[in-house]
């Protein structure tokens, strides 16, 4: 592959201007890149649906900007095009998908993996037709999502999700979901659907999700006051939410999620997207994911039929 087969998606706006950072590594790579800026929300879902698949496309920005490209790609393989690798350069607030997949935000290290990236098969996720490569929540996160000031976004970055998340705690606003996984029912008040086990950066809400499975693991929570937001607060951040004794972790790769308390907002990788209800499945085309060889190597050896090269055997359903 020719160092010419790079294309570049950038978002100028993700954690604050990042460019010299991203000229920085792409010297340390010494690739020749097509540089595709951002101008607007949603511009990168349209420059991604053209790239064409012997391109490597890495998109230069955070999850929001990563899950857009994604939905280009989809937009693409519906139209019946196949589609390039997608990989990330980690330039955003939070970045979960490039702690998932063990990218260090370090020039040289991302240089590295741009020029040698391994590959695996995923199957996204799909909610209300939208894909999302990590997770879907609604209930606290989405609310904090949804309220977070942008002006603080840009002054503190992570800090003003922790600031709004504990407004949200101590004002909580009412939640009541349902959420129907088979033929079980479950009334909570937050529930995070999860392709990943990181969450919100470096923590860990489900300690045994992976990006590479054909199923999500559904996290629960049916508290909704002060007392009990407060400590899954605390339980996320010691990586523990999971065990909390009211807390239901089901895996399934099919859920829907209807609302009784109007329509609340939910959060699609971390950026507020649409409003309950919604339907959650597999995405029936799969997407080649960069990611460096560390990662490569042990969810290749897991995930059996799945190559670098070659289309993965998967089962998919006509859904
Ligand atoms: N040129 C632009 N001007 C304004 N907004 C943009 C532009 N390009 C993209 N966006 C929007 O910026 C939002 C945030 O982008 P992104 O997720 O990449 O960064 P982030 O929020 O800093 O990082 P993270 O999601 O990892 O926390 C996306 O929803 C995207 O639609």
């Amino acid at each position: 592959m020719t160092h010419a087969d790079v294309t570049v998606i950038f978002n100028p706006r993700a954690g604050g201007n990042k460019q010299r950072f991203l000229f920085q590594i792409l010297q340390h790579a010494g690739v020749k890149v097509e540089l595709l800026q951002t101008t607007h929300p949603g511009h990168a879902r349209e420059l991604a649906r053209k790239v064409r698949a012997h391109q490597r496309l890495f998109v230069a920005g955070g999850d929001g900007s990563l899950n857009e490209a994604l939905n280009g790609l989809l937009d693409a393989q519906i139209e019946g095009h196949e589609v390039p690798p997608l990989g990330v350069i980690p330039l955003g607030t939070a970045n979960v998908l490039a702690v998932e997949v063990g990218l260090a935000r370090k020039a040289k290290a991302i240089a590295d993996y741009i020029n040698n990236p391994g590959q695996v098969w995923i199957r996204p996720g799909l909610v209300n037709g939208r894909a999302f490569f990590l997770m879907v929540g609604m209930g606290a996160d989405a609310d904090t999502v949804a309220n977070v000031s942008l002006k603080l976004k840009r002054l503190i970055g992570k800090g003003a999700y922790v600031l709004e998340g504990l407004r949200n705690i101590v004002f909580p606003r009412h939640r009541d979901f349902e959420v129907n996984i088979g033929r079980e029912n479950y009334r909570v008040a937050g529930v995070v659907v999860t392709h990943a086990q990181h969450y919100g950066g470096e923590f860990v809400i489900s300690p045994t999700a992976k990006l590479t499975d054909n199923a999500f693991e559904v996290v629960m929570m049916p508290g909704n006051g002060i007392g009990a937001l407060s400590r899954y607060g605390l339980a996320l951040t010691l990586n523990r939410l999971h065990e909390q004794s009211d807390v239901s972790v089901v895996r399934t790769e099919r859920l829907t999620i209807t609302s009784h308390c109007g329509p609340a907002p939910m959060q699609i990788d971390g950026e507020s997207a649409g409003k309950l209800p919604c339907e959650i499945s597999l995405s029936p085309y799969p997407v080649r994911l960069m990611v460096p060889q560390a990662y490569a190597d042990i969810h290749n050896g897991s995930n059996e039929g799945t190559t670098v090269s070659s289309q993965p055997m998967l089962q998919i359903a006509a859904d």
